[in-house]
């Protein structure tokens, strides 16, 4: 296309023809298109935004793909993608068979980073540089990173290796909004509004860095001016950029929340008296909160996605928000158990992924009292591959002592919670995905840990129904007796570590199935078949869960339902067992 031809661009290289008055345009129009278009299909609109005029600069000053443009997190690539020739497909933004959310290197060259997990931009970042040294390339590497992110232990480590090599040079914009969701804490935070008024002294330079700004990131001449002389220094520079997150749209720029970090599409139908996992938790750790002065709760920089608005409304001085920093969380609260407190760790799963080792080795190993409640548990959805809290459930019931459960309904999440935090020798777990609970589903009785959900003297098949998957079990169940298979359905409540009585009772089935909302290895299903071998029982046990590999983005119930995790799938499933078995 010619350099007149706008529209949104295509090829980013046109962009150093454009006068001023073009680019000024173009950016206007691609906030029109970005609220137009997010506002519909949902999405992350706040902190794309704030980022226009800054993708703009990027893309004039550096040739993308040649030079690299890595996106930390990646909620805020929206620009670049519209640049790079994408605007089309932001009718299918974060749907199944759409657009990713993040960059995806299978939709273009210039996309580099898929991971959506905060704070390992700069990592990238040295390795590529440290590739690009040893081959004398001369493919510039550009990190941009939020204020947010940056208070992630990863981009310490990785500035102490970048500051050590002058000769190596990089540009790291670092994209300062002030906030993550809400305004960002911590001493980084403050030390970076000071850098706004008062630029004498700062980190960067003192770890080896060029520090350069902080200049005005909605000012296109003075950004790409800063981003120029940055390149000119070859070395690794800092770029201060101050940004609006929202900018442009009254609606995110009103937003004390969180500026319209995420929304969700415009025609999302809630369930009506259905509330969400998050509400549930929320509430019960509030009442929780009122009745145990020990309980203190830590997020990392999601007090209110993570559901901990009201204790922190209720109980600030025991809420904790130590930033994007998963790993610091669970060694600080394993600090805080030692203290004699019972820390509760309000995180996603997807997230809890990066503190394993500090679960394991300065929680578990320590035999402290830390709950962690993870919610976004399971299939996610419209985040992808790297938000699906699919690991958790596989990845915790290797930690000795640890004691992990999965609630079926809101009553079985308020028992849990409980329980957990009762629990004063070793860490607990409490899971549950992104969705809108059912209604309360009563046990038959229960024996163990377990609740007997429906009790068939004849039946040969035990569906063991992990968590909220406890409703589709039951349709399966009725599904199952209308091709005369009877079904007895248990719900096991804590699924790690094994329950002696559950095992007995599966020794009586012909067939045992767990239906599972986590990736197939270290799954329920698996443990117990392991442990009836052992054990010389000729029961068949199995895990009905996902398959063991990075699952698109698409809906929740339309990824449950390609993977057979709904009625019919596990209706169909346990026919074909038993076929196999006569
Ligand atoms: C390890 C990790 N923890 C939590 C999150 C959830 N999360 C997504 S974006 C975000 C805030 C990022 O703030 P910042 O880096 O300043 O970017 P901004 O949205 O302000 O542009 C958080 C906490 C994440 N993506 N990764
Ligand atoms: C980018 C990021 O990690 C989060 O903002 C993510 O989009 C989680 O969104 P929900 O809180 O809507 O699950
Ligand atoms: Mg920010």
């Amino acid at each position: 296309m010619t350099a007149t031809s706008h529209p949104l661009v295509g090829d980013p290289a046109e962009l150093a023809d454009y006068s001023p008055a073009r680019i000024a345009q173009l950016a206007g129009d691609i906030r029109d298109f970005l609220i137009s278009k997010v506002s519909r299909t949902g999405g992350h609109l706040g902190p794309n935004l704030g980022a226009v005029e800054l993708t703009i600069a990027l893309h004039r000053v550096f040739r993308s793909p040649h030079d690299v443009l890595l996106f930390d997190t990646g909620h805020q690539a929206y620009v670049h993608k519209i640049l790079t020739g994408r605007q089309a497909e932001f009718d299918t933004l974060r749907q199944s068979g759409g657009m990713s959310g993040y960059p995806s290197r299978s939709e273009s060259e210039h996309d580099v980073i898929e991971n959506s997990h905060a704070s390992t931009a700069l990592s990238y970042a040295d390795g590529l540089a440290k590739a690009f040294a040893l081959q004398e390339s001369d493919r510039r590497v550009v990190a941009v990173i939020g204020d947010g992110a940056l208070t992630g232990g990863m981009c310490w480590e990785a500035l102490n290796n970048i500051g050590a090599a002058p000769q190596r040079p990089m540009v790291i914009v670092l994209n300062d909004n002030g906030r993550s969701y809400a305004p960002t804490v911590g001493g980084i935070a403050s030390h970076l509004a000071m850098l706004r008024y008062e630029g004498d002294r700062n980190i960067f330079e003192e770890l080896g860095l060029a520090y350069l700004g902080p200049v005005d990131g909605h000012d296109m001449l003075a950004l790409e001016t800063m981003l120029r002389k940055a390149v000119r220094l070859e070395r690794p520079v800092v770029v201060h950029c101050l940004t609006r997150k929202g900018k442009g749209y009254q609606a995110a720029e009103q937003d004390e929340a969180d500026r319209l970090h995420a929304i969700g599409p415009a025609d999302t139908v809630q369930p009506v008296g259905t509330p969400t996992w998050t509400s549930v938790f929320a509430e019960e750790i509030a009442a929780i909160g009122a009745e145990r002065p020990d309980v203190v709760c830590l997020t990392a920089a999601m007090t209110e996605p993570a559901g901990l608005a009201q204790f922190a409304q209720r109980f600030p001085e025991r809420t904790f928000d130590v930033g994007i920093a998963e790993q610091h969380a669970a060694t600080s609260a394993a600090g805080m158990a030692i203290g004699g407190l019972h820390p509760v760790v309000a995180i996603y799963s997807t997230f809890l992924s990066r503190a394993m080792d500090q679960i394991l080795m300065d929680v578990a190993l320590h035999r402290l009292p830390v709950t962690f409640v993870l919610d976004r548990a399971g299939v996610t959805g419209p985040d992808g591959p790297s938000h699906h809290g699919m690991w958790d459930a596989s990845l915790l019931p290797v930690v000795p002592g640890l004691r992990l459960a999965s609630p079926r309904d809101p009553a079985r999440l308020r028992e849990l919670l409980r329980e957990a935090v009762a629990v004063n020798d070793g860490p607990t777990v409490v899971r549950y995905p992104k969705a809108n609970t059912s209604e309360d589903i009563p046990a038959v009785r229960r024996t163990g840990h377990y609740d007997m959900l429906r009790e068939n003297p004849a039946a040969q098949v035990l569906l063991v129904s992990v968590g909220p998957l406890a409703e589709a079990c039951l349709q399966a169940a009725d599904e199952l007796a209308k091709h005369d298979v009877a079904v007895t359905v248990v719900d096991p409540r804590w699924i790690a570590p094994l329950d002696p009585s559950l095992l007995k009772l599966a020794g009586r089935y012909r067939l045992v199935v767990a239906v599972e909302d986590t990736t197939t290895p270290g799954a329920l299903g698996g443990r117990i078949a392991q442990a009836l071998a052992a054990s010389g029982s000729g029961t068949c046990a199995a895990t009905f869960a996902l398959p063991p590999r990075f699952l698109p983005h698409a809906s929740r119930a339309q990824i449950l339902r390609a993977h057979g995790l709904d009625a019919a799938g596990i209706t169909t499933t346990v026919l074909k067992r038993l076929e196999a078995l006569s």
